[in-house]
C-alpha cells in the first residue's frame, strides 16, 4: 500500500518508491518502441506518395526507399541559399547529385516501375535468375531415373515385339531396375524406340523396368533356350550405374551447410547493425568484432527529428546550438583562430530527451550522425573495445563532417583506478577509456566531428574526460517542469487523434496539455511519450474514434502505478484493511498543511504488489522545509496508525510506508541537518554497499539511530492524534472505498468538506482546480 507520488527529485525521491520502481520497468519497456523518427533500411513507410527504388546491384543491401517529393522540398530549400532565383533549378540539380552520388555507390534509383523494367539492373537480376533455374534444372534433370525419359514397356512386350523377333543387338542394366534394349538399326520401331538415348545418336532404344537382376537373367536365359540361340549368339548383357551430381555431392552436404552457415555468421558479426561498419569482407579481423557496432543515420533517410521535436530544454538548446553552427560554417571559427569544441556531455534523468536532442542536432546541421552505446564498446575478447573506439573515430572522420553519440558513456567512461581490487575486467574498459581519449585528442582542428555523450551518472565519470578538448562542454538536461511537461505533451499530442472537443482551439489544447502536465508531475519526456501512447492504445482497446480525456487519465494511472489487477480477489477482511489503511492516508493528508494535494484514492490492486494507492500531486520543488518532512511522514504514517486504532491487530502493508519514512527520518538527521543533537554534519554515506569502515565513531552512531527514532517516533505520536481526533472521518471514507473502490478528490470534499488550507501546488490550481476548471464533473476516470 503506497502512496504514489511522482515527484523523483533526490529529496522528493524519498515519497515515490512505488513510482520509482514501476518508471525503471517502463523505461524499459518504452526503450523496445520503435523511435518515431528512426527506420531501419527496408522499413517501408507507408503514408509516402511517390515511389523511389533503389535497387544495390551486389544484392547485399536492397532497400526500397519510399519518400515523398512533399516531403524532401523544405529541406532543399533550407539548404539553398538563393531560394527566389531558380530555386527549383538547383532542387533539380542537387537531385541529379545525390543520384550521381548513389550510382557511384553502386545504388541507382528509378522514378517508376517501368523504367526498372526496362533498366541494365532489371536484365542483370533476370540473367541471373534464370540462369540459377537453368543450372538447377540440370543438375536435378541428372537426378531423374535414367532412361525415363524413354517409354517403358512391359517386360512381355518387349519379349513378343522385339526379342521373340531377334531385334535385340546389346542389353545395358541400368542401375539394378532398368533395361535398355539397343535394337538393331534397321528395326521398324513402333513408336517405343527412339533414336537416342544414353548411347547418344545411335541405335534405337526400348527399355522396361525389372524387379530383380537375377530372374530377369533366369527369364533371359530360358527365352533363349526356348529360341534355340546357341550359347556364342545369346545377347549380350552389360551392367552399368549412372549416378546424378547430387549422389556424389550428398557426402559432402553437412560440410557445405556448416561452412555457409560460419560465412553467414561472420558477415553479420562484421557487418555492423546497420551497415555503417561495412563488412570489413567475411573473415576481416576475429569475425569483425573489431568493427564498431555505430548505427548511422543519414540526413536523407533517417534523421528527421530537429529542435522543434525537442520540446523545452531551451538552455540546452542553445549550448548545442554553437555545434551546429561550427559543422554548418567551420570556416567562420578557424579563420578567427578559435578551437572548436570537441564533444559535450548530456547529463540527466533517464528519459529526458538527452538522446532525442543529439539527434535533432544531427538533423539540424544535416549531417551523418553515429550512434553507439557505451556497452557496445565491451566485449569477451580483450583489446576489442580499443580498436571499435578507433574505428567508430574513422568512419566519422571519412564522413566528416559528422556526429558521434556515445549513449550510456558511463560504461566505459567511469573514473580509471577505481574499484581496481574488485577484478581484471577492468583494465579493458580502461583500455577502452584511453582510447577514447586519445581518439578524442587526435582530431586536429580541421577534423569536422562532433562527440557527444549521454550518461545519467555525470559524477562517476572520469575527469580525463572532462577536460578541455574534451567533453569540455558539460549540458544538463533536468527532468521537465510543468511548463516543460506541458510543452513536450503539445509535442506528442500533435501525433494523437483526438477528440474534437479538445482540440476545438489551441487554447483547448494548450488546456489539455496543461491539465495532463499537472496531472504528471516527475514524468520526464519518455514517460509523457509512453503515456499519450497509452492513451491511444486505451482507446482503440475501447474502439473509441478518438482519443478522450480519460484514455489520458486512465493511461496517466496506469504507467504511474501500473495495470490494474482486478483478477487479484482480496478476502472481505482483507480490503477492509487495505481501505482503512487508505483512509488512514487520506485523511491525514487532508489535515496536513504541508501535504500535498489529492488526487485519488482506491483499492484496487495494482502493478508490483501494491494492494492499494494514493495519488497525490507534489509540486515542482527545489527546496523541502523541516515541517514538510514532518507532515510527509506523517501522512505515511497514517496507514499503519490507522490499522492500529480499527483493528485487534497490524499487517504487513506498510512495509512500503517504513521504508520511505525511514529513509526521509535518516536524510534529516544524516545530511540535511534537521536534528539538533547531531547538528550541522554531514554523514552522507553515498553508496552504502562499499563501504567497510563508517566515517563516524560508535557513539554518533548511536545519537544517529536515536535521533532516527525519536524523529519517526515524533511523527507517529502526532499522526495517532490527528487520527483519533478524526475518527469517524477514516470510518466514512474507509466505507465510501469499501462501496466504490475508488474515490476522487470531489468525494473527498463530499464527506469531509473543503480543505482547511490552500493547495500550495501553482500547476495544480492552475490546471486541475475545479473551481477553474468548468468541466470538471465530466472527466472523473472510469476505472471506478
Ligand atoms: N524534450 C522532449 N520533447 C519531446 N519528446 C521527448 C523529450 N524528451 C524525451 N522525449 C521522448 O522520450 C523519448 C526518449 O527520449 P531519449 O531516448 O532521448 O531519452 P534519454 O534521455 O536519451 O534516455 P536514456 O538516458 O534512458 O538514454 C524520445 O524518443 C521522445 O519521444
Ligand atoms: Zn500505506
Amino acid at each position: 500500500m503506497s502512496n504514489v507520488v511522482g515527484s523523483r527529485r533526490p529529496i522528493g525521491a524519498m515519497m515515490c518508491f512505488t513510482s520509482r520502481a514501476v518508471r525503471s520497468v517502463f523505461t524499459r519497456s518504452y526503450q523496445v518502441c520503435p523511435r518515431p523518427n528512426v527506420y531501419k533500411k527496408g522499413h517501408v513507410r507507408e503514408h509516402r506518395r511517390l515511389l523511389h527504388f533503389s535497387f544495390n546491384p551486389n544484392f547485399k543491401n536492397t532497400h526500397i526507399n519510399l519518400s515523398s517529393q512533399d516531403e524532401k522540398k523544405p529541406q532543399h530549400n533550407k539548404d539553398n541559399k538563393s531560394e527566389g532565383n531558380g530555386g527549383k533549378k538547383e532542387n533539380g540539380e542537387e537531385n541529379e547529385k545525390n543520384s550521381d552520388k548513389k550510382r557511384k555507390n553502386g545504388e541507382q534509383e528509378f522514378k517508376s516501375l517501368s523504367e526498372y523494367f526496362r533498366s541494365k539492373e532489371f536484365a542483370k537480376t533476370m540473367y541471373l535468375t534464370v540462369g540459377s533455374i537453368v543450372l538447377f534444372n540440370l543438375i536435378t534433370s541428372s537426378d531423374k531415373p535414367a532412361g525415363a525419359d524413354l517409354q517403358p514397356l512391359t517386360f512381355q512386350d518387349f519379349k513378343t515385339k522385339y526379342l521373340e523377333k531377334g531385334l535385340v543387338k546389346r542389353l545395358y542394366v541400368v542401375n539394378k531396375f532398368l533395361v535398355e534394349a539397343e535394337l538393331t538399326p534397321q528395326v521398324d520401331h513402333d513408336g517405343n524406340a527412339r533414336q537416342s538415348g544414353f548411347l547418344g545418336s545411335g541405335p534405337p532404344v526400348v527399355a522396361f523396368t525389372i524387379g530383380s537382376v537375377d530372374i530377369f537373367e533366369e527369364q533371359m536365359e530360358d527365352i533363349q533356350d526356348k529360341l534355340k540361340i546357341t550359347p556364342e549368339d545369346r545377347i549380350p548383357i552389360t551392367y552399368v550405374q549412372r549416378a546424378s551430381i547430387f549422389q556424389y555431392l550428398f557426402p559432402f552436404l553437412p560440410t557445405i551447410i556448416l561452412l555457409g552457415g560460419l560465412y553467414f555468421i561472420t558477415r553479420k558479426v562484421g557487418g555492423g547493425a546497420n551497415g555503417a561498419g561495412g563488412g570489413g569482407g567475411p573473415f576481416g579481423g576475429m569475425f569483425g568484432v573489431n568493427k564498431s557496432k555505430a548505427k548511422l543515420f543519414n540526413k536523407e533517410t533517417d534523421i528527421k527529428v530537429s529542435f522543434k521535436d525537442v520540446a523545452g530544454c531551451n538552455e540546452a538548446k542553445q549550448e548545442i546550438m554553437e555545434f551546429v553552427h561550427f559543422l554548418k560554417n567551420p570556416a567562420k571559427y578557424t579563420a578567427l583562430g578559435a578551437k572548436i569544441p570537441r564533444g559535450a556531455i548530456l547529463s540527466g534523468p533517464p528519459g529526458t530527451g538527452k538522446t532525442l536532442l543529439a539527434k535533432a542536432t544531427a538533423g539540424e546541421a544535416g549531417v551523418p550522425f553515429l550512434s553507439v552505446s557505451g556497452s557496445e564498446f565491451v566485449e569477451m575478447f580483450v583489446g576489442v573495445g580499443a580498436s571499435r573506439v578507433r574505428d567508430l573515430f574513422e568512419q566519422a572522420r571519412k564522413m566528416a563532417p559528422s556526429i558521434i553519440f556515445v549513449d550510456e558513456i558511463d560504461a566505459i567512461g567511469k573514473e580509471r583506478g577505481k574499484g581496481g581490487a574488485m577484478g581484471g575486467a577492468n583494465d579493458e574498459r580502461e583500455a577502452t577509456l584511453n582510447q577514447l581519449l586519445v581518439e578524442m585528442d587526435g582530431f586536429s582542428t580541421s577534423d569536422q566531428v562532433v562527440v557527444l555523450a549521454g550518461t545519467n551518472r555525470p559524477d562517476v565519470l572520469d575527469p580525463a574526460l572532462m577536460r578541455p578538448g574534451r567533453f569540455d562542454r558539460h549540458i544538463q538536461i533536468d527532468a521537465p517542469d510543468v511548463e516543460g511537461r506541458k510543452a513536450i505533451y503539445l509535442v506528442h499530442l500533435r501525433k494523437l487523434n483526438l477528440d474534437k472537443i479538445l482540440t476545438k482551439s489551441d487554447r483547448e489544447r494548450e488546456e489539455l496539455a496543461g491539465k495532463l502536465a499537472a496531472l504528471t508531475p516527475g514524468f520526464a519526456g519518455a514517460d509523457i511519450a509512453n503515456a499519450c501512447n497509452e492513451a491511444a492504445l486505451i482507446a482503440a482497446r475501447n474502439n473509441a474514434p478518438c482519443i478522450e480525456l480519460y484514455h489520458f487519465e486512465q493511461a496517466i494511472e496506469r504507467v504511474i502505478a501500473g495495470l490494474e489487477k482486478k483478477s487479484r480477489v482480496l478476502s472481505p477482511e482483507e480490503k477492509k484493511t487495505v481501505a482503512y489503511h487508505e483512509a488512514g492516508h487520506a485523511v491525514c493528508g487532508w489535515y496536513l498543511k504541508y501535504a500535498d494535494p489529492l488526487l485519488k484514492v482506491s483499492i484496487i490492486p495494482r502493478g508490483q504488489g501494491a494492494l492499494g494507492y494514493a495519488q497525490y500531486l507534489p509540486p515542482d520543488q527545489y527546496l523541502i522545509s523541516e515541517e514538510q518532512f514532518q507532515h510527509r511522514m506523517i501522512m505515511a504514517l497514517g496507514g499503519r496508525v490507522s490499522e492500529e486504532i480499527h483493528f485487534p491487530s497490524v499487517t504487513s502493508g506498510a512495509h512500503d510506508d517504513f521504508k520511505k519514512v525511514t529513509q526521509m527520518a535518516s536524510a534529516m538527521v544524516c545530511s540535511l541537518g534537521m536534528s539538533p543533537k547531531i547538528g550541522c554534519i554531514s554523514y552522507d554515506q553515498g553508496d552504502v554497499s562499499f563501504q567497510v569502515n563508517k566515517p563516524f565513531s560508535e557513539v554518533t552512531a548511536n545519537n544517529i539511530d536515536s535521533e532516527v527514532k525519536r524523529i519517526v517516533g515524533d511523527a507517529h505520536a502526532k499522526c495517532e492524534k490527528l487520527l483519533t481526533d478524526n475518527l469517524e472521518k477514516v470510518d466514512k471514507v474507509a466505507k465510501e472505498l469499501l462501496s466504490k473502490e475508488a474515490i476522487t478528490r470531489e468525494d473527498m470534499i463530499r464527506l469531509l468538506g473543503p480543505r482547511p488550507f490552500p493547495e500550495r501546488n501553482e500547476a495544480f490550481e492552475k490546471y486541475l482546480d475545479p473551481k477553474n476548471i468548468n468541466n470538471g464533473e465530466n472527466t472523473s476516470p472510469a476505472t471506478n
